[in-house]
């Protein structure tokens, strides 16, 4: 059966508006997507960041009446929003696909480093012997195909190599799927927090640590608020893009234990600089940054 794809581009903060009317017409399946990589960094301290343009698309099985559709979805938005314009809707007709499974085909199991391998949850692991993450990111960032992503995990598994993560207790900042937390328990450290401004990465981890049979006194999950700011972490790591990681450069700091590492991700190479100097300003020593397509990774040291 083929499908009807409505789709529009618009402006984040008029995603919501939109996805509702798209629902109240009956979409089977909404899907919202960055228009470009190419977030605002910098929207203003303190804000989370967002992308210039979001890409909405609203899936149909019911092929008949598109035009009133289109009609019904002006008017309700003149309604709602009369001061703005509809979004222009473009509208296409897709052959009968089975959409959950070609998303699922795309995500293949990733080698990260030298023993981990995240692998979807509906794969089997191609190396038994290997550290094995099961994943199902859910509606939570963090697969491991992002480039910071990928350099955080490399980063926990050169550590674990090099026998330097036994045992330690580690702060994920802004956990999304929960991915580097879980990462580092699998690859030898005692515990971890997991920290997110996003109910569903919170829920997301949760599922993931079950996934992983992370027992519950292993994983912590919560708000960035819960977490008590004296609380220090011998490992903090943080990829959540330069903006919030200057803003938040005294707390996320100030979890780092005297002697602890820090890494941080989520920031474009022209952004490192800025990134350095607010983490060089909390009293932490900096390494050289570590590339990768465009993004960079951050590392450094607490003095003990
Ligand atoms: C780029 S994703 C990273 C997810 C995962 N840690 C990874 O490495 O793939 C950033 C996550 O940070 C969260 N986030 C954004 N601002 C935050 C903040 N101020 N405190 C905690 N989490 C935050 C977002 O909700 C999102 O889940």
């Amino acid at each position: 059966m083929p499908w009807l794809q409505l789709k529009a581009r618009i402006a984040p903060e008029q995603a919501e508006l939109l996805e509702e009317l798209l629902l109240a017409e009956g979409a089977t399946a909404i899907t919202l997507q960055d228009a470009h990589d190419d977030p605002v960094f910098e929207p203003e301290r303190g804000t989370t960041p967002l992308w210039n343009e979001t890409v909405l698309t609203g899936l149909y099985d019911d092929l008949e009446g598109l035009e009133i559709m289109l009609e019904r979805l002006a008017a309700a938005w003149a309604e709602t929003m009369p001061e703005e314009p509809c979004p222009v809707i473009e509208h296409e007709l897709l052959a009968d696909r089975d959409w959950e499974r070609e998303w699922m085909e795309d995500f293949k199991p990733l080698r990260m480093g030298q023993r981990l391998w995240i692998v979807p949850s509906w794969h089997e692991p191609p190396d038994l012997d290997a550290v094995n993450l099961h994943l199902d990111p859910g509606l939570a960032f963090g697969t491991g195909t992002h480039p910071t992503t990928a350099l955080c995990l490399e980063w926990l598994d050169g550590l674990a190599v090099a026998s330097e993560l036994d045992g330690l207790e580690v702060l994920d900042v802004g956990c999304g799927s929960g991915i580097l937390a879980i990462a580092a328990l699998k690859l030898g450290a005692a515990m971890a927090t997991g920290t997110d401004i996003d109910p569903q990465a919170l829920q997301a981890s949760r599922d993931n640590a079950i996934r992983n049979d992370v027992a519950e006194h292993e994983l912590t999950l919560c708000y960035p608020e819960q977490l008590a700011a004296g609380h220090r972490f011998p490992l903090v790591i943080a990829n959540i893009l330069a903006g919030p990681l200057v803003e938040l450069a005294p707390t996320i700091a100030g979890h780092v234990a005297p002697g602890g590492r820090l890494a941080l991700s989520g920031i474009l190479e022209g952004q490192a600089e800025e990134v350095l100097d607010a983490y060089r300003d909390q009293g932490l020593s900096m390494d050289e940054p570590q590339l990768r397509e465009g993004w960079v990774r951050l590392s450094g040291r607490r003095p003990a």
